[in-house]
């Protein structure tokens, strides 16, 4: 797993460690870990053009301190000071290697460098830039040069990944320690290039991470062994698509049935029975109208999804109502999802049950559910998705420029795969039947939704992309590369 952690146990840990080494210890671990990234990414250090925008903080101060081990290789550093105050010991360090400081308005440096090392705010920045900062910032991203972030893009939240206004959008982000939340979920993520984590000792000293990326090496799909047979490989029920929306019921079995199920019962309508049944024969179907013995003329299952296609109205309530009422695993989807954000006696059901149950909105279905604006929960992902998870009592799988999954008391698991290209229509139903699939073998909530999204956006990547190059793919691509995604895995 990848770890990270918020700004506070960020400071605690680096109090703890500050307290038994001598002073400036780990400023020059942070700075002589930038300084040799940047060395790695100049053609030449000697002679190089650096330029160091330096806030007054102890960013500014690891910023000054690596420049200075440039100068001190031959490269020509300049300084261009924000703010009121600069780091002292950081000014005085480049002074002596020939470095310069200049006032923020010496901005035609910028434009020439060859490297800039973004030094305006670290963990301690808060709200949008302020000027000069903003301009800076805006500067050097447009600039030519390769544009390096000291532990944190400036203007991006460390803990949270929120921009609220300029942020500096660089090449490469040098993160110190551990990493932060803001690094790997969007809209920070999208500032950062690649991070490189520099270790400065913090190890020992840092608590149980509140955020995690999985590694290949973390997701573990449940294996048929030698005495599996379908049941208990696990047998999912799939209950999805109307007359209007046919095709989600079609992607959501065929996903439950290529994401491991011993075996795939699918009930709706009649249209949608049939679809099912001509694209997916190795499925058991039934035509059921919502009623109070649907779940028993199905037959038994060890998890339910429900949602996808299944149209508004009273239907679509009937048949959520009827799964969350159940004692197996449930994953609710789309329209089950707004069903539940039209019905207090749904959100009731929600709460009260005691098996697992994994909701998968996306922004606009969680701000329903939760009712506040999509911004809101676009520009703040984390929050919203731990939200959720507290107050519908459920795993929570936030679909999007980063999928999260949110579980009361668990560390926040963003998901590393995907591509822009999976943002089509059909392939939230895609996942849904995965999550499912994976739920019916046996897997914990938390774990079948970070697997399920993993292979989902690894899917997607392998259908979209193929020597080099990406290209657009349908839900149906995505549907087809899930064994080749669990193909990956060790
Ligand atoms: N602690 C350690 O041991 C270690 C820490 N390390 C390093 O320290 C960094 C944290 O340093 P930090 O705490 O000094 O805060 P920092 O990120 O420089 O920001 C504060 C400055 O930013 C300013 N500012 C804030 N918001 C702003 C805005 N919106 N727009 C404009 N300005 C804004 C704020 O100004 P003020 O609001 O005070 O006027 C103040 O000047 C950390 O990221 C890592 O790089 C490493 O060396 C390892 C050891
Ligand atoms: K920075």
């Amino acid at each position: 797993m990848r770890y990270a952690h918020e700004v506070d146990k960020v400071r605690a840990a680096e109090q703890a460690l500050m307290a038994r080494l001598p002073d400036g210890t780990l400023m020059a671990r942070a700075a002589a870990g930038l300084a040799a990234v940047c060395a790695r990414l100049l053609p030449r250090v000697y002679g190089a053009r650096v330029v160091l925008l330096v806030g007054g903080g102890a960013n500014g101060g690891d910023t000054l301190y690596a420049g200075a081990l440039l100068a001190r290789r031959g490269a020509r550093v300049v300084a261009l000071r924000a703010g009121t105050s600069v780091h002292e010991g950081g000014a005085a360090a480049l002074r002596a290697a020939g470095g310069r400081l200049l006032p923020p308005d010496a901005t035609g440096e910028i434009d020439t460098a060859d490297l800039v090392i973004d030094g305006l705010t670290g963990i301690g920045g808060s709200g949008g830039l302020r000027e000069p900062h903003a301009t800076l910032a805006r500067r050097a991203s447009a600039a030519p040069a390769t544009l390096v972030a000291c532990d944190v893009p400036s203007g991006v939240d460390a803990s949270t990944g929120a921009v609220a206004g300029t942020a500096v959008h660089a090449d490469v982000t040098v993160t110190f320690g551990t990493h932060k939340p803001g690094l790997i979920i969007d809209p920070g993520a999208a500032h950062c290039g690649v991070v490189e984590l520099v270790d400065i000792g913090l190890g020992a000293d840092l608590p149980d991470p509140d955020v995690v990326a999985a590694r290949p090496d973390d997701v573990r799909p449940p294996e048929p062994g030698p005495e599996s047979d379908k049941y208990r490989r696990g047998v999912v029920g799939v209950i999805a698509g109307s007359g209007t929306f046919p095709g989600a019921a079609v992607l959501a079995a065929g996903a439950a049935v290529r994401g491991g199920a011993g075996m795939v019962r699918f009930a709706s309508d009649a249209h949608a029975v049939e679809l099912v049944r001509q694209r997916w024969p190795e499925t058991v179907t039934r035509v059921v109208e919502p009623g109070p013995d649907v779940l028993a003329e199905i037959g038994r299952v060890q998890a339910w999804v429900v949602g996808p296609g299944l149209g508004g109205g009273e239907r679509a309530e009937a048949l959520v109502g009827a799964v969350l009422a159940s004692d197996v695993p449930v994953l609710v989807d789309a329209d089950g999802l707004n069903a539940v954000s039209r019905s207090d006696a749904l959100r009731r059901a929600l709460l009260c049950r005691d098996v697992p149950t994994v909701l998968t909105p996306h922004a606009g279905e969680l701000a329903r559910l939760l009712r506040v604006d999509r911004d809101a929960i676009e520009a703040r992902r984390l929050e919203h998705a731990r939200r959720a998870a507290v107050e519908l009592g459920a795993t929570v799988l936030l679909k999007g420029s980063t999928t999260l999954v949110a579980e009361l008391d668990r560390p926040v698991r963003v998901n590393p795969t995907g591509t822009a290209w999976l943002a089509t229509a059909g392939t939230g139903d895609v996942l849904s039947g995965l999550v499912g699939a994976l739920l019916a073998g046996g897997m914990a909530a938390l774990e079948a939704a970070a697997a399920g999204a993993y292979l989902h956006g690894l899917a997607a990547r392998l259908a979209s992309g193929r020597e080099g190059r990406e290209a657009p793919i349908s839900a149906e691509d995505v549907l087809r590369a899930i064994p080749d995604a669990f193909r990956t895995l060790d």
